[in-house]
């Protein structure tokens, strides 16, 4: 049972475990070149309705607690005058969804951009062969394949959520693309989520290494 305080309905020593949690592990994802020029979003689930989410605008190299604030499972600021991220939606959704995601996360890396606009038509970036897809929760083998869903890119939050739902009813997924802008990911908790993020990060930039390469599979 979460516990409250007079004037809060969550913990706000939970806000600070999370938000600790967020900027640690952010602040690495962003020396790496993943969150370029404010860009990116990141959030962590409190409690059954509550989630900590990154500030909109914020420089998320350089997140301090005050740039974390708390929603509710339907994007709603919680207790505070400050904007949550312009993508709530598409984290909250997630969390309301599923009981047992526990953090999601949003990149916008080089590899990321340059594979949802060259994939952009085919609607899907397909990864096939690759140990790392032991990475994704639920897989055990090299041995098949996963289509990373690529979404066209719009400012109507509302329809892209309702085009993740679509994506979400088909079967699982660790995570998608969105054109000309990034990736998100998500899992039970931050390592988790990480994990997923590292991965298609990885296996992206294969892909576009083998495509330089002109390289095609062949089974002979
Ligand atoms: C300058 S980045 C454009 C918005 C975006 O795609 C993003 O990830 C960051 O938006 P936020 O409101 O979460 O700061
Ligand atoms: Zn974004």
């Amino acid at each position: 049972m979460p516990r409250m305080t007079a004037s809060l309905p969550y913990d706000p020593q939970r806000l600070a475990v999370c938000a600790d949690e967020i900027i640690v592990n952010v602040r690495e994802l962003a020396a790496r070149g993943w969150t370029p020029a404010t860009s990116s979003n990141f959030s962590r689930r409190m409690d059954p309705s509550h989630i900590a989410i990154t500030v909109s605008g914020r420089d998320k190299g350089r997140l301090v607690a005050d740039d974390i604030m708390v929603v509710d499972l339907e994007g709603q600021p919680v207790a505070t005058s400050q904007k949550s991220s312009a993508e709530t939606l598409l984290h909250s959704q997630l969390y309301a969804r599923f009981d047992d995601v526990g953090c999601v996360l949003h990149t916008h890396s080089l590899n990321q951009t340059v594979a949802s606009r060259l994939y952009a038509r085919r609607g899907s970036i397909r990864l096939e062969g690759y140990e790392l897809l032991k990475a994704f929760i639920g897989n055990s083998t090299h041995d098949m394949a996963i289509d990373l869903p690529v979404l066209p890119n719009s400012q109507d939050m509302p329809e892209l959520a309702a085009q993740v739902e679509a994506l979400l009813d088909a079967g699982p997924l660790w995570g998608y693309l969105i054109e000309g802008h990034g990736l998100y990911a998500w899992g039970r908790d931050m390592p988790e989520a990480r994990r997923h993020l590292e991965a298609f990060e990885f296996l992206l930039a294969c892909e576009l290494e083998m495509r330089r390469q002109g390289a095609s599979i062949s089974s002979t």
